[in-house]
């Protein structure tokens, strides 16, 4: 947290060095890494608009069936440089309050009561590590730019790209926003899938840390490669189906398939940008929220339902992208013209220099009957035929990258060290992931 952005009568200068301590960590990620009844951590509240922040204790409580609300969040107030949760006792530090709970053993309230704390997670990544470089592009919440990242333990050093998010710019609901794409990000480990690497919410402007694509966008990278063979742009597919295979396999819907949201680098597409991804299989859409018009299905332009035939049907109009070199989808239509049309059952027609089964994938991924379109484990099935490319092992490769990240991670190592000690150091995948 920048300090100037904390009520100065807050200030706890010591406690961002506890290990506890977990910054702007909201507490839809609190339910995901305490799991014990007695489990805690210490972390600031997001601000609501014109409120000021506060740090909070957030302690697993009467733990029943995941229940969300088992997580007790008491605020920590300050007054008179003391900080108290009840107005009996109060403390010079935030540690102090924490020991007199833990190790009296005494209830804070309705008989809650502190038994472990839990470590920064291996995702949590310290601003240190980072170096900021070039700007890449604009995102919703802020700047993407290029960096480094380097792991303490091993030395190593990565290139990354960085999303960041000044959270006094963003309201609480934006931060939340931020921070489920994250979470969802935590969930995905495939070669077509761009890696993550954590967040940094220590301090501002929050960091989202991912691999760092080397062509950027796809939409730009077609843009600029207008020479590609056809061969290579169903290869690009083909990964891009890949990708999509395992984010439905989890099962999570993306809602954003488009080449922008794509990113190419070493020979491979990766599916980027998860900030409309939900879990599960099917999906209703608030009214009034932004969508991209030109990649949506049918049924979702007239009753804002959303499938993983939706997302299929956004893969129908990325291949059409990839074979107009990136260009605009519905050329000369306005998003109402789009949205008129496509109800009126006009689509796009495949591109003429595709291969003919590409042709009739395309079509059948825009079919008007969801249940006529293919499933992007059948669509890559198609576009491994067609191109002769053989399915790599994926679950291999990403359970390698996994181990290879855990053991770089110095963050990690600290916890395991903290939650082990005396016994040897064993990487072993944390709960998020
Ligand atoms: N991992 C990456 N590697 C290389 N370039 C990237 C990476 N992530 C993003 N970029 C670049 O930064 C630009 C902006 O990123 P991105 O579109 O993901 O931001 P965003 O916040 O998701 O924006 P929006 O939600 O409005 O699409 C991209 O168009 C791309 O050029």
């Amino acid at each position: 947290m920048s300090v100037n952005s904390v009520p100065t009568n807050l200030i706890s200068a010591t406690i961002e060095k506890e290990s506890f301590y977990h910054g702007l960590m909201p507490r839809e990620d609190v339910r995901l890494i305490l799991d014990k009844n007695g489990q805690f951590l210490v972390r600031m509240s997001e601000p609501k608009h014109g409120e000021p922040r506060s740090y909070i204790l957030s302690v697993l409580y009467n733990n029943k069936l995941d229940d969300f609300n088992a997580v007790k969040h008491f605020v920590i107030n300050c007054q008179q440089k003391k900080y108290f949760i009840n107005t009996n006792v109060s403390f010079q530090t935030i540690q102090d309050m924490i020991a007199y709970y833990q190790k009296g053993n005494i209830e804070i309230q309705d008989g809650c009561k502190l038994v472990a704390s839990v470590s920064r997670q291996f995702w949590e990544l310290d601003h240190e590590m980072i170096t900021i470089q070039a700007k890449l592009g604009e995102g919703a919440f802020g700047e993407v730019a290029a960096g480094t990242m380097n792991f303490k333990r091993r030395g190593k050093t990565v290139k990354v790209a960085v999303k960041q998010a000044k959270a006094e710019k963003l309201d609480k609901e934006q931060i939340k926003c931020f921070m489920a794409e994250a979470r969802t990000m935590r969930k995905l480990g495939h070669q077509n899938v761009v890696k993550f690497y954590g967040v940094a919410v220590m301090q501002e402007p929050l960091y989202l840390v991912m691999e760092l694509v080397s062509n950027g966008a796809l939409d730009s990278y077609l843009k600029k490669n207008e020479d590609l063979s056809m061969e290579k742009r169903v290869e690009m597919l083909l990964q891009v189906a890949w990708g999509l295979e395992y984010i439905h396999g989890k099962p999570m819907l993306h809602r954003d398939i488009a080449a922008r949201n794509c990113l190419y680098g070493d020979g491979k597409v990766k599916i980027s940008d998860f900030g409309l991804t939900r879990n599960g299989t099917f999906y209703q859409v608030k009214p009034n929220t932004k969508a991209p018009i030109r990649w949506l299905a049918v049924e979702t332009i007239k009753t804002m339902i959303c499938s993983q035939k939706t997302d299929i049907w956004s893969y129908g109009i990325l291949c059409w992208e990839v074979f107009n070199n990136g260009a605009e989808p519905y050329p000369g239509m306005t998003p109402a013209d789009v949205a008129q049309q496509v109800s009126s059952g006009y689509r796009m027609p495949p591109h003429s220099l595709a291969p003919f089964e590409v042709q009739t994938l395309t079509t059948r991924c825009c079919a008007e009957n969801p249940n006529d379109r293919p499933t992007a484990p059948e669509v890559a099935q198609i576009l491994q035929r067609v191109t002769g490319v053989h399915r790599p092992n994926f679950s291999a490769i990403a359970k390698k990258e996994a181990e290879e990240l855990l053991l770089m991670n110095t963050a990690t190592m600290k916890n395991y060290s903290h939650r082990r000690k005396g016994t040897q150091r064993k990487p072993c995948v944390p709960k998020g992931m």
